[in-house]
């Protein structure tokens, strides 16, 4: 008799359970709240409104030890080969100090040397500096661009555009004011091989060169795991600051990619941020998995994959400065987890992550949320909120912002029956968890990433999955390099061909 996979008799078992509706848990679990709620680095996550009851908790908890959750944790903060199809660790915790002894070190010797630019900047190296230009796609513009539009609020140090699209209109947009002479171009890429990224700097070096300026170099600083790319491109040495190519783009803002986020905000909030991350790390790292935020989200987000065949879950942040935090998880979760095979390059064989979707409470209520009270799919909902008002803001609206966040919550539970007007039932039994946080300071900030980050590990090793590699984007830039050559492009379908003839391409 052949014997049972282990992590495929635990999903079965996950995937066929009947629990009871969530409200019903209230009761015949008397200390749900105190098991369900659980708080570290800042945050309080309370998961009670879901469908995760004992014996599921006790499923996955047999789930984590099949598929060696411990042994996988252990390996993500002691070095080991976390990417095979790459042959490397993924040392982004290194950043915060909570890596391998050597990983650490080399990270602080390479924060170090971000530093000293910095201090240079600052001390007039390059003139005055007003604005900074952060040129970067994808992990090489999200992180920044979520912790600047999140912290800074009350003032930046200089005003920092982004730009990441190709679009000359991104471009144009991002210029808007700027002062070539006042201006340092920060171009991020780890590869230094992005189209978007280099065509961007050419542009932006054509408008230094545009404005008279002599040396359109001198002004340029390269970010990248590619020194060699970025000094082949006429960046001088010293105005480069590697990093670790074990540190993956999306997971990269803790690195010299943050550059620009101390340059707007100043290295004591870049700082703050890594530590509040480190604070995340370290309760990863020793709290039991039942008792582990990031391990018990995604537990639930496994269930609601699996057990209810959930396609999507959303994220609603109460909180105007979280706004680009979709975005950003929508890197960090689908470019880590979006994939059909495993580690081992073996078929899936079940669902991957969920789509990941979201935007701001309450504006998302008067827009979407028809769809999670009534609609036929059933979408796990987080709610974010902060619990501090800021001085500067009306506290009348304050109030309403986090009233109105708990509220959904509650309605999406308990839902209402109505037995004359099918259209006016809701159905309920609807799960959501809630993550409040006291103040949206840099250390909460820094947690609440990392507590995303090692969210999407675990649920990356529970099903088997390497998160930190993304073969799928590929085959696109592949065949955008295809189209673009007469010869090849003939040989492309006949509606591609079509548009691009439409296009005068
Ligand atoms: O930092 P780079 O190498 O320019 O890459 C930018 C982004 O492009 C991707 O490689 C996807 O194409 C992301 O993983 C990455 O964050």
């Amino acid at each position: 008799m052949t014997q049972r996979d282990p992590v495929q008799a635990a999903f079965d078992t996950i995937s066929n359970y009947e629990g009871p509706p969530i409200e019903a848990l209230f009761d015949s679990e008397p200390d749900r709240l105190d098991r369900m709620v659980l708080e570290a680095a800042g945050i309080r996550m309370d998961m009670s409104k879901t469908h995760l009851d004992k014996d599921l908790v006790g499923f996955f908890t047999e789930l984590a030890e099949a598929a060696d959750l411990e042994g996988r944790r252990k390996a993500l903060f002691s070095g080991e080969i976390v990417n095979p199809s790459e042959g490397r660790a993924a040392t982004h915790v290194a950043e915060r100090g909570e890596g391998a002894n050597e990983d650490n070190e080399i990270a602080a010797k390479l924060r170090q040397r971000m530093r000293n630019l910095l201090d240079a900047i600052e001390g007039g190296a390059f003139g005055e500096v007003e604005a900074v230009l952060h040129i970067g796609i994808g992990g090489s513009v999200l992180g920044p661009a979520l912790a600047v539009d999140a912290l800074g609020r009350e003032g930046t140090r200089c005003d920092l555009r982004l730009v990441a699209n190709i679009d000359g209109e991104a471009m144009d947009e991002a210029l808007i004011g700027l002062d070539p002479e006042t201006t340092l171009i920060v171009a991020v890429s780890k590869s230094f091989t992005t189209t978007e990224t280099l065509t961007n700097l050419s542009a932006a070096l054509d408008w230094l060169e545009g404005a008279g300026m002599e040396d359109p170099y001198g002004r340029v600083i390269a970010v990248t795991a590619n020194p060699e790319k970025a000094i082949e491109h006429g960046i001088d040495e010293t105005r480069i600051l590697p990093f670790a190519d074990t540190v993956g783009g999306r997971y990269s803002l803790w690195s010299p990619v943050g550059i620009s986020i101390a340059m707007a905000l100043g290295w004591d909030r870049f700082e703050e941020l890594l530590e509040g991350a480190a604070a995340m790390d370290r309760h990863f790292k020793l709290a039991p998995l039942t008792e582990n935020l990031p391990v018990m989200a995604a537990f639930s987000d496994l269930y609601y994959t699996h057990n209810r065949g959930a396609e999507t879950r959303a994220i609603f942040a109460y909180d105007e400065r979280l706004r680009m935090l979709v975005p950003y998880l929508q890197q960090l979760v689908m470019e880590s987890n979006g994939k059909s095979v495993t580690a081992d390059g073996e078929p899936l064989g079940r669902p991957s992550s969920a789509i990941l979707w979201g935007g701001v409470g309450t504006d998302g209520q008067h827009a979407v949320f028809q769809l999670l009270h009534q609609g036929s799919h059933l979408v796990p909902v987080e709610f974010l909120a902060v619990t501090e008002n800021e001085d500067s803001q009306d506290p009348r609206q304050h109030r309403q912002l986090l009233l109105n966040a708990f509220a959904q919550g509650a309605a999406l539970m308990t839902g209402r029956a109505n037995d004359d007007d099918a259209a006016r039932a809701y159905p309920g039994d609807r799960p959501s968890i809630t993550l409040l946080m006291q103040r949206l300071d840099a250390a909460t900030l820094g947690a609440l990433i990392a507590f995303y980050e090692h969210r999407t590990y675990v649920e990356a090793a529970l099903l088997g999955i390497n998160p930190f590699d993304q073969f799928g984007v590929e085959l696109g830039k592949d065949m955008a390099r295809q189209v673009d050559d007469p010869e090849q492009r003939s040989q492309f379908d006949p509606s591609t061909r079509a548009l691009i003839e439409k296009a005068g391409l």
